[in-house]
């Protein structure tokens, strides 16, 4: 018998690989944090002696959610301003508020708050786009997540730093503390093109060639933005950022709703990820990313909640559900965006988008065993046919029972593990008083 550290037995295991399989009756077998087999279960007890065995009945593994666009800390900030449109959401409420509140401490604190709520929903892996990403940084270590930290830069004053040379000078440091650990990648976060001029997204392109970072931005989040930058520069948003050579593989857009034939081939010819999210852009009334058309062209689009300010939660389960709901609505077609599509979008797309799925993204032999189980064995869940379709269309995020990172448990039948959920809930308690009296 083979000697490894955890044996997972689960009635299912979708381990969204290129063939898509579903295996019935199989066990995941880790050694050392990374998945060593994939086995039918009845092999898996002749052929392991694991230190810990867990049998997990009528429940589902799939690979952790990858979270590919968030802003964690605003989680502080859920229903703050509800019922807006983007701008008048940004100017007039989330900005004075970030003018008033944000610091190191809030940020610390937002994301572990986000953090905790991500687990507690199967998310093993996020990408953050905040202020005081260092304050961000030392949570994901303390949770044992894995993270994609983006670091701002926007063309106005900030709490982190006052110009664009000073958000990315901080940031470069940031990345230069975290170069080689495997839970943090830390690059460039740019806000969106009506907030960055030229000349920082030109220093931005030449330090992401320089030190092989990827870029995250917001584009194309409305028709508004789009005729904006028209007016302004007689230019597209994706025209400028391709002439501005800051589109590649290394490239994730966030949103792009309002694309013409024009911007979805200047997508396809450089490469750059597309970063969906679908509640965001219901709730802001922003627009609709052509995803059935970007997917059916073979552009990687990828799965974000954005940040709680707006969705108004960090649920995968649902924004799966919602994504592959709308793209059959958007393309008027039922087939668009099938469920295991949709899983796809929310793992191993987000995985590739960020240039972490030769690690993280599927279960499979040799990646990193970052895993979510979901229960299916209730009354809501029954009669099970398809497993895939019931995590998609009729599952919520109160059946993910237990969720590794590394092969360690960060949760364990709903209780988290590494943080402290009632110090957490009165914490921000805390945070609430304060914001609320202003
Ligand atoms: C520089 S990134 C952080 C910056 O972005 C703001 N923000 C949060 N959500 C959105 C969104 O959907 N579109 C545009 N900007 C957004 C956040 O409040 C921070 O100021
Ligand atoms: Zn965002």
């Amino acid at each position: 018998m083979e000697t490894i550290d955890t044996l997972i037995h689960a009635r299912w295991i979708v381990p969204v690989n290129a063939k898509r399989d579903v295996l019935t009756d199989h066990s995941l077998a880790i050694r050392d944090g990374r998945i060593v087999d994939i086995l039918p279960t009845d092999a898996a007890k002749i052929q392991y002696q694991a230190s810990n065995t867990m049998d997990l009945g009528d429940q589902a593994l799939i690979p952790g959610f990858v979270n590919a666009h968030g802003h964690a800390a605003m989680a502080m900030f859920r229903g703050l301003g509800d019922d807006l449109e983007l701008m008048t959401w940004l100017n007039d409420h989330i900005w004075p508020a970030e003018g008033a509140w944000v610091s190191d401490d809030f940020v610390g604190d937002g994301t572990e708050l986000a953090i905790a709520e991500m687990i507690r929903s199967g998310t093993t892996t996020f990408s953050d786009n905040y202020f005081f990403p260092a304050a961000a940084a030392e949570r994901v270590l303390k949770a044992g997540v894995r993270a994609q930290l983006c670091f701002p830069t926007i063309d106005f004053p900030t709490n982190w730093a006052k110009t664009p040379d000073e958000h990315i000078d901080l940031g470069m440091k940031v990345v230069e503390q975290y170069k080689g650990n495997d839970q943090l990648k830390v690059m460039f976060g740019p806000h969106a093109p009506y907030t960055c001029s030229d000349e920082p997204l030109i220093r931005i392109r030449d330090l992401a060639k320089k030190h092989d970072l990827m870029i995250q931005m917001h584009v194309h989040e409305t028709q508004t933005e789009v005729d904006g930058e028209l007016e302004k520069r007689g230019n597209r948003p994706v025209r400028r950022l391709k002439e501005l050579g800051l589109l590649n593989d290394r490239f994730q857009a966030v949103h792009m709703t309002a694309m013409n034939e024009d911007d979805i081939a200047d997508v396809i010819e450089t490469g750059a990820h597309i970063v969906h999210c679908p509640e965001s852009n219901l709730k802001l009334a922003s627009g609709f990313c052509p995803v059935d058309t970007l997917q059916k062209k073979g552009v990687n689009v990828a799965l974000g909640t954005d940040g709680a300010a707006s969705n108004n939660d960090l649920d995968m389960l649902g924004e799966m559900r919602t994504a592959a709901m709308l793209a059959k609505a958007v393309g008027q077609n039922a087939v668009a965006l099938p469920a295991m599509e949709a899983l796809a979008m929310a793992t191993v797309n987000g995985a590739i988008a960020m240039g972490w799925d030769s690690e993280i993204g599927s279960l499979e032999v040799g990646k990193r065993a970052d895993i979510t189980a979901i229960r299916l064995d209730d009354l809501e869940s029954q009669p099970v046919y398809d497993p895939v379709s019931h995590i998609v269309y009729a599952s919520t995020r109160d059946q993910v029972s237990n969720v590794w990172v590394d092969g360690k448990q960060l949760l364990a039948d709903r209780e988290l593990t590494t943080l402290d959920k009632d110090g957490i809930i009165s914490n921000t308690r805390q945070w609430r008083d304060r914001i609320q009296k202003g």
